[in-house]
């Protein structure tokens, strides 16, 4: 069964519809342009909130060590989702300092584009693959833009990027079963998807989500 990340959680009804939905993760955004924004203090208030059966990922744009490490101590993170141009290296050196699992998010829109997550490989815990945001957008994720899924309907024993990976962008409860039928995704991360509005979470579509993720 598909693990399930809520990303971009802002309120304790948030977090208790991840638990309710049994979901594995959820996402705290540090990132000041997105409207999922949270300061340290809210994230270690979140923090918890959380039950220990959820997993708490911190997602970063591009941040430096001193904001990473402030988040990570702030809200006891799990782990850190990088969804900037974070190459290996810059990934190698944040595990390294943090010692927590790395997550590294991969902007796709043709098949060319996923061979960069081979140079990931037994650097980062997971590779998502998310949608690419357009031209000029205000964010690189968390905009409900999907993909093309065939990309990665992989053959008989599925798509192998030679890393554990998970499926981003433009998932919500009613595309996630064909998405994870397309693709066979171990791990499904949404955001704007169970939303009522950017920043605004619906414990209502978040527990669908998790439905129809369990569904299958
Ligand atoms: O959620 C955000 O605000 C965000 C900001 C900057 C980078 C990524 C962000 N979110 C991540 O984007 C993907 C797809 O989100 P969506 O489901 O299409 O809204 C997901 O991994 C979010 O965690």
């Amino acid at each position: 069964m598909a693990r399930i990340k809520i990303c971009g959680v802002r309120d304790r009804a948030a977090i208790d519809a991840a638990a309710a939905g049994h979901a594995d993760y959820v996402g705290f955004v540090f990132f000041p342009k997105s409207p999922r924004n949270l300061s340290f203090d809210e994230a270690s208030a979140l923090a918890g909130m959380t039950p220990s059966a959820i997993r708490r990922i911190g997602l970063f744009v591009n941040a430096d060590d001193e904001m990473i490490g402030a988040a990570v101590r702030a809200a006891r993170l799990d782990g850190v989702q990088l969804h900037g141009e974070e190459g290996p290296d810059r990934a190698a050196a944040i595990k390294g300092r943090f010692g927590v699992e790395v997550w590294k998010a991969l902007a796709v829109t043709t098949r060319a584009d996923l061979a960069a997550a081979r140079s990931y490989a037994g650097v980062v815990d997971r590779i998502l693959f998310d949608a690419k945001t357009p031209p000029g957008a205000a964010l690189p994720g968390g905009m409900g833009v999907r993909f093309d899924w065939r990309l990665l309907a992989g053959g008989r024993g599925g798509f192998d990027p030679g890393v554990p990976w998970g499926l981003a962008g433009g998932l919500d409860a009613s595309t996630v079963a064909e998405a994870l039928a397309t693709t066979q995704a171990p791990l499904v991360d949404v955001s704007s998807g169970v939303e009522d509005a950017p920043g605004v979470k619906s414990p209502a579509k978040i527990r669908a989500f998790c439905e129809a993720v369990r569904a299958r």
